[in-house]
């Protein structure tokens, strides 16, 4: 996948079929949009997300502002889906004050090329919100572009959006959050050092500390399942302040079941799928180990009950 980030001055090759918006997540929403450019993109037409590099939540209201995905992890997202093209543009002033005519004539016709765009109902850009998918419609017409505007994707009454899944992340109802994104909830990164206490009680784990913006969800023990460099682990992790210790940043460790390898400075995807219970302070590691060990029992009876003897999982 092309990815453009920290231009504003990208010029694309061929035309182009176009999405646009915040995707946070990448949901089934947003996926109904780039089902509609790729089967556009048969025809060989580029096919490109545009989004920015920060939320403009972020930006312009909420500074503490949490996001679903990081923009590496929206990036690892949109390449899984088969996106030719990536352009995370800089939100900066320039394109924050840009009139949304100027918008469509510079960015989206002059140097995007483009041939076609599918927006949802709502989908606003320019100064102030004041483009429409109605203006980009009618610009269409004279710049030789076509526009769908796609009905949101549901789930019964209420409409998909990155709002409502990180209200239920944050309500720890994260089996709906993955149901509603089409994929698990997950957090990606580096494996750290931790403090080396894990092997001493038999629960050797890998430690993460994911980044200020990344909503996380209750702090807790959730089944998880782990994918290092293409191998998949099953596991449980823990996310929160480890009490039972002291952290000073939340982070996300988690015992892998079945491995005994030395992951330190490698990446990894944890998935989370299930709520096992919340993080408590023990009154010491021992209490904590045999709680682990409960912990690991619970786990292992959730993906039996839901994935039986099976070992093809949700990714
Ligand atoms: C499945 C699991 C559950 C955990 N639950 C808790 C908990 O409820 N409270 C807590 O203080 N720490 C909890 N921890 C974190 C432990 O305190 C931590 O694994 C241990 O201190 C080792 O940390 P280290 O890898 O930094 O040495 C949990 C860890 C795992 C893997
Ligand atoms: N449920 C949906 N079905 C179809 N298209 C959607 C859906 N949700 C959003 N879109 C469209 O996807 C594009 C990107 O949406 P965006 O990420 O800005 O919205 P969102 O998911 O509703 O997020 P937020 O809750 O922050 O407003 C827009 O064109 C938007 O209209």
């Amino acid at each position: 996948m092309k990815y453009i980030t920290s231009s504003l001055d990208f010029v694309l090759n061929r035309r182009s079929a176009i999405t646009l918006g915040k995707f946070d997540g990448l949901h089934r929403g947003h996926r109904k949009l780039l089902n509609c450019i790729k089967n556009f993109g048969e025809d060989g037409f580029e096919t490109v997300i545009f989004t920015f590099d920060v939320s403009p939540v972020m930006r312009l209201s909420d500074p503490s502002f949490k996001i679903i995905l990081t923009n590496e992890e929206r990036r690892h997202v949109a390449e899984r889906e088969g996106v030719e093209c990536l352009i995370e543009c800089p939100f900066v002033p320039e394109i924050m004050h840009m009139d949304a005519r100027d918008f469509v004539r510079e960015i989206l016709v002059n140097q995007m090329k483009a041939a076609y765009i599918a927006v949802g109902p709502d989908f606003h850009f320019g100064y102030k919100r004041q483009g429409t998918p109605e203006l980009l419609a009618e610009m269409g017409r004279k710049y030789g572009y076509s526009v769908d505007i796609i009905e949101k994707e549901m789930d019964g009454e209420k409409e998909i959006s990155s709002t409502y899944i990180r209200e239920e992340i944050l309500a720890g109802h994260i089996e709906k959050a993955n149901e509603l994104l089409g994929y698990p909830f997950f957090i990606e990164g580096e494996i750290l050092h931790g403090n080396h206490l894990g092997h001493t009680i038999g629960v050797p784990t890998i430690n993460q500390r994911p980044c200020a913006q990344k909503l996380l969800p209750p702090f807790g023990v959730y089944a998880s399942v782990t994918e290092i460099e293409g191998i998949h682990y099953f596991g449980i992790s823990n996310i929160g302040m480890k009490p039972t210790v002291g952290d000073r940043f939340p982070g996300v460790e988690t015992y892998l079941f079945d491995c005994d390898e030395q992951l330190y400075g490698k990446q990894a995807c944890v998935r989370l799928h299930h709520f096992l219970r919340p993080e408590f302070k023990f009154s010491s590691l021992t209490e904590l180990q045999h709680q682990i060990r409960r912990d690991e029992a619970q786990c292992l009876q959730f993906f039996r009950d839901t994935y039986g003897q099976t070992s093809e999982f949700p990714l």
